[in-house]
């Protein structure tokens, strides 16, 4: 246990700030993207357009179950629809603090705004795209949550302190 979970809509900055945690306060990381797609030896794109979604949210499970497991110490990065499966959800309460990445539409709109890598959100209208999937997704991740964290509001360093402190508690 003892393991910092992350949740959050795409380009919230789960795998960024997982990365910058793992080297700056020395936890092992592990994002369950880079997971499903080194066991597939494949990207999520082509795992959604040769398979489909439920496929992808079956590897999905799979992972979860897999992880949960093992880990201690760790940092977790988890695709935003992972925790849209309630079985993913209490998987992903055994397996340590969950937190929430939270960041305004306006914000995950421009920070991926590039972004080819996601194919719920390619095709052009990308600011509607996510308003949308918010709608359907922001309760599940409010109800998933352990502790929400503001993540326009507080630098890397702090974002990590409020975690340490609220699982001290
Ligand atoms: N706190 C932040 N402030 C500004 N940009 C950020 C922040 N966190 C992540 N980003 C940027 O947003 C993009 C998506 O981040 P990423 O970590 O891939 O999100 P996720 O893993 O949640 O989908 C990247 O270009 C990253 O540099
Ligand atoms: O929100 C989603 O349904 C998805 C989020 C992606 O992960 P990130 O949240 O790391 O971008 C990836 O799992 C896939 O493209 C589907």
């Amino acid at each position: 246990m003892n393991n910092i979970v992350l949740i959050g809509f795409m380009g919230s900055g789960k795998t960024t700030f997982g990365r910058w945690v793992s080297r700056r306060h020395n936890r092992k990381f592990y994002d369950t993207d880079e997971y499903i797609e080194k066991k597939q030896n494949t990207t999520i794109s082509e795992i959604f357009a040769t398979k489909g979604e439920e496929a992808f949210r079956d590897m999905e499970t799979e992972t979860v179950k897999e992880l949960s497991d093992t880990l201690d110490n760790c940092v977790i990065s988890v695709g935003g629809g992972l925790v849209l499966r309630e079985v993913n959800r209490e998987l992903l309460r055994k397996l340590g603090t969950v937190v929430y990445l939270k960041a305004s539409e306006e914000e995950l709109c421009k920070r991926l705004s590039k972004d080819t890598k996601r194919p719920l959100l390619q095709g052009g209208g990308l600011h509607e795209k996510i308003h949308n999937l918010m709608e359907q997704r922001e309760d599940i991740y409010l109800d998933a949550a352990d502790m929400i964290v503001d993540t326009q509001k507080m630098s890397f360093e702090q974002m990590y302190t409020a975690i340490i402190k609220n699982m001290e508690d």
